[in-house]
Parts: C-alpha cells; sequence; structure tokens
C-alpha cells in the first residue's frame, strides 16, 4: 500500500485465497492504523491489485518483492519453504529483467545461497533489502526508515538503482554492501533489540531486591546516546520477529560452530518474564490460587496491532489456567485472533469493565492506550479486594492506583516508584530511536 502511495503501480500476489479475495475488496485483513484506509484508496485509485499466483497475467513488473513468512523451523532455524516456493514462482514468470527485493527475513548466507542455486541461470537480479518496520506503526516506518540497507552481488549497481527508485521520496541513510551482510544487519538489530529488553527486565529484577526504581534506571539509561533510545521493562518481548529471529541467529552460531551464550541468556530471561504475573499472584495469595478470579487486560504483543503471534499474554493465561484460575480476558482489538490459542475455559469480553468485574486481581500485559487510561475508579469499585494490580508493562501510575485502593505491583519499581513517577517529568529521547 505504501509503494502504491508512492505512485508505484503494484500487485500483490498471496496463495491465500481469502486474503487475496479480502485485500481486492478493499478490507485488510489486520489491524494496522492508516492501513484500511491507504490501501482502499490505492486500490480505488487502480495502483494497487491483488491476485493468486496462478491468475497472474501480465508480465512480472521491474521488481519482485518478496514478503513471505520465515517462520521457526525444526531447531529454531527459519523455515524457508514459503520463500523458495515464491522465488520458484518469479523464475516460472521468465521475466529477463526483474529484480527480486527479498524483503523477508532470511538467515545471513541465504542470498548468496538463492543466487547460486534456486536462481542459477534465470538472469534475474537478487537484492536483500531488510525490512525493519514495527507492527502498529508500519506506516509511519516504511514512509520514514531510520535507514536503507541494501545488499548486492559485487559490482551490481543496477540493482541500487532499482532500489532507489522504489524508495522515491523516502530520505534515509543508505548503506550498500553484500548480500550477507546485510542479512547479518537485519538479524543483529533485532537481536541487539531483544538483548537490550531482556538486559533492562534483568536489572529490573536487581532493582525490585534492592529497593531501586527501573523508571529512574532506564530513563538516566537513555540519556547517554551510547546505550540508545529508552527500554522499559515488563513482561518481554513477543511479536511475530524478536523471538523467531532471536532463536535463528542463536541456531545458525550453533551450526556454524560459534559460542551462543549470550542469545540463550536473552530467550531464557524472556521466556521468565512472561511468567512474572504468576509468580506474583502465586506469592500474594499464599500459593493459594486456583479458584481465583483474575482479568488479563491486552493479549496483542503489544498496542496497536491485533496480531498475537508469541504474545506473552498468551503464555501467561494457559499457566494461570493450568493452575485453576478463572480467567477473563480482554484486548481492544485481538479478541478475536487470540480464540484459537487460548483454552476454552477463558472468557474473552468486550471491556475492562467487564473482564475486571468481581475480580480479585488485574494483569495489564499490553500497554493500550484505552487500557492505560480507563476509568481504573470504576474498575476498582467493581472488582473484590484485595484489588491486586499486576502492570506488566509498567505504564499504569502507582501512586494513583494505590490512592485508588489497588495493591500495586509494577516490573523492579520497587518502593521508590511513588516518589520518582510522581517528581520527575519522563524523559522521552528522540522518537525515531525509541524501541
Ligand atoms: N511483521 C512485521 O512487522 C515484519 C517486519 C519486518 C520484517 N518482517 C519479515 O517479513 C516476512 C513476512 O512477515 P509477515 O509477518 O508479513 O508474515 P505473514 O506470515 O503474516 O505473511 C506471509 C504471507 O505470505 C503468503 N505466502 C506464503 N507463501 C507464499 C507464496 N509462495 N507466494 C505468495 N505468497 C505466499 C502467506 O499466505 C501470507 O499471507 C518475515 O520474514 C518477517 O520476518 C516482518
Ligand atoms: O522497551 C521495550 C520495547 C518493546 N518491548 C516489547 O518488544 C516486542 C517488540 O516490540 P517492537 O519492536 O515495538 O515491535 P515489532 O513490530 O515486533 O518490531 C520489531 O520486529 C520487526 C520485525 O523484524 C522489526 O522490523 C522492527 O524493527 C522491530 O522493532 C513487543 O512485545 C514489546 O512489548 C519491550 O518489552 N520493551
Amino acid at each position: 500500500a505504501c509503494l502504491a502511495d508512492a505512485g508505484h503501480d503494484v500487485t500483490g500476489v498471496d496463495i491465500d485465497p481469502g486474503r487475496v479475495a479480502n485485500l481486492q475488496s478493499g478490507r485488510v485483513p489486520i489491524y494496522e492504523p492508516g492501513l484500511q484506509e491507504m490501501a482502499q484508496s490505492a486500490v480505488a485509485a487502480g495502483r494497487l491489485r491483488f491476485t493468486q499466483p496462478d491468475d497472474f497475467e501480465e508480465p512480472l513488473g521491474r521488481v519482485a518483492l518478496v514478503a513471505t513468512g520465515t517462520p521457526p523451523g525444526g531447531g529454531g532455524g527459519a523455515d524457508l519453504r514459503q520463500m523458495r516456493s515464491a522465488l520458484a514462482w518469479v523464475r516460472e514468470q521468465r521475466s529477463w529483467d526483474t529484480t527480486v527485493v527479498m524483503k523477508s527475513t532470511v538467515p545471513p548466507g541465504t542470498g548468496e545461497r538463492m543466487i547460486t542455486h534456486e536462481l542459477r541461470g534465470s538472469g534475474i537480479c537478487y537484492v536483500s533489502n531488510p525490512e525493519f518496520l514495527r507492527e502498529g506503526r508500519a506506516i509511519q516506518d516504511w514512509q520514514h526508515p531510520n535507514r536503507i540497507v541494501i545488499g548486492v552481488a559485487l559490482g551490481d549497481t543496477g540493482s541500487v538503482d532499482v532500489l532507489k527508485a522504489m524508495n522515491v521520496g523516502i530520505d534515509a541513510p543508505r548503506i550498500v554492501t553484500d548480500i550477507t551482510s546485510a542479512e547479518m544487519i537485519k538479524y543483529a538489530s533485532n537481536a541487539l533489540l531483544a538483548t537490550r529488553i531482556s538486559f533492562m527486565n534483568e536489572i529490573a529484577s536487581l532493582c525490585e531486591r534492592v529497593g531501586a526504581s527501573i523508571d529512574a534506571v532506564s530513563q538516566g539509561l537513555a540519556m547517554d546516546p551510547r546505550t540508545g533510545g529508552r527500554i522499559y521493562a515488563g513482561v518481554g518481548y513477543g511479536g511475530s520477529c524478536f523471538p523467531k529471529d532471536v532463536r535463528a541467529l542463536d541456531h545458525l552460531a550453533l551450526t556454524s560452530g560459534v559460542s551462543v551464550e549470550l542469545l540463550r541468556a536473552v530467550i531464557t530471561v524472556n521466556n521468565r518474564q512472561r511468567l512474572l504475573p504468576l509468580y506474583a499472584l502465586r506469592e500474594r495469595f499464599c500459593g493459594a490460587i486456583s479458584g481465583l478470579r483474575v482479568a488479563v487486560l491486552g493479549l496483542a504483543f503489544k498496542p496497536d496491532t491485533d496480531d498475537v503471534r508469541e504474545a506473552p499474554a498468551l503464555d501467561l493465561i494457559r499457566a494461570l489456567s493450568d493452575d485453576g484460575v478463572l480467567v477473563t480476558a480482554h484486548d481492544p482489538q485481538a479478541n478475536e485472533s487470540a480464540r484459537a490459542f487460548l483454552p476454552e475455559s477463558v472468557e474473552l469480553v468486550s471491556d475492562p469493565m467487564a473482564a475486571t468485574k468481581g475480580a480479585q486481581a488485574v494483569v495489564l500485559m499490553t500497554e493500550w492506550e484505552q487500557l492505560v487510561d480507563a476509568d481504573w475508579e470504576s474498575i476498582a469499585s467493581g472488582m473484590c479486594p484485595p484489588r491486586f494490580v499486576f502492570d506488566g508493562r509498567n505504564a499504569l501510575d502507582a501512586a494513583l492506583m494505590q490512592e485508588l485502593g489497588f495493591e500495586y505491583t509494577g516490573v523492579g519499581r520497587g518502593r521508590t516508584t511513588d516518589f520518582w513517577t510522581r517528581s520527575i517529568p519522563l524523559y522521552v529521547p528522540n522518537d525515531q530511536g525509541a524501541q
């Protein structure tokens, strides 16, 4: 949609007939702010259309952009079957001046292998152009990326020009390098971001123990540009990218005979974080949580998306249900996508009031604005004592929650939370760098 919006003529090809039919009639099957409107107007303007591979009749265009899934395969490595079948289809089109632009996240070394084997003798050029957009802000990130990475075969200046034409109107620093390095930049980016989150979560555990506040600590760290944009502690990272890409890099390291200690620790810490609310509930209720009524607010892996892939809330709810906890859950957009992944006993409701009514505890797993800014006073009056709240994203005003009669617990916010969150305005670094 962004490419069409920039004036290109775009055909989306997908093997999923339902997806194609929805998109062709202007219905975007995922929740992504602004995308529905943008796609609809591009379709109406005739610059964007959708089709299945077998129905594709025109000659392939200048660019064949591959954005098929690369889910985890056996052993944690990336499953490249979708990508291989898409490349085979491109090859079948016998269009000699097409450049394949690889947007999918593929392990370092993949592009070189594709050129040597799958594309050999086809005349098709191959560029690695990893994608760095975040869900929930996909359009903004596409239109204003913090960098454009272009990986090409030695001497392939033609493909660099194709990429420049494709990204017309986008003003961002570019790095042109070899294909394997471009692929590694993508994995290293995600692994470093995930590492920073697990690191902050480790520091949060320590803060908890020594009575420090992670809010002040992360604020202090963010003031040094060398440590990057602000990271918040919480119930860990989820989504379709960080978990799978860290595991895939770990797998690549293992199969390449390189030590993998750090990435393993990142994964272990993240797995622990998502169950912190369970541990806190067991402690607060002295282990007697079977039969306890708990509301879980937020199912998506982050706000502004209905994506529940690897969402921390799903693991938490399954673990709570295993312990006999009666869970009622709510997400502003993800109730439907989460249903298939939750035990039947879990009730999904359409607003936070209904989720919390009669509950003794509430857990915030996704910091949707409408959940953070919900009417917590009414929520408190509908809940039963002790009104225990676990703020899995450190997004609520701890002091206010205590004033409203909640027993508040955040992640590493320690005893000093009230003082710091009230007396110091939060330092927000340059938004471009913030994750
Ligand atoms: N989701 C993100 O925010 C994001 C950001 C950056 C990079 N990426 C990378 O982009 C890739 C795609 O991610 P996604 O989340 O959109 O995956 P997805 O699974 O949601 O979508 C992949 C689509 O490819 C289609 N498909 C599968 N095989 C095909 C084929 N042979 N021909 C045509 N279509 C085919 C599927 O039907 C599906 O609609 C992954 O490698 C991911 O790591 C994703
Ligand atoms: O300080 C933070 C920031 C994020 N998260 C969590 O980390 C996960 C990922 O968040 P985010 O990076 O905002 O979303 P994604 O859409 O998964 O985007 C990541 O994964 C994409 C796919 O590879 C990349 O393109 C993006 O650059 C990269 O940020 C979510 O569960 C967040 O809740 C934290 O716990 N603490």
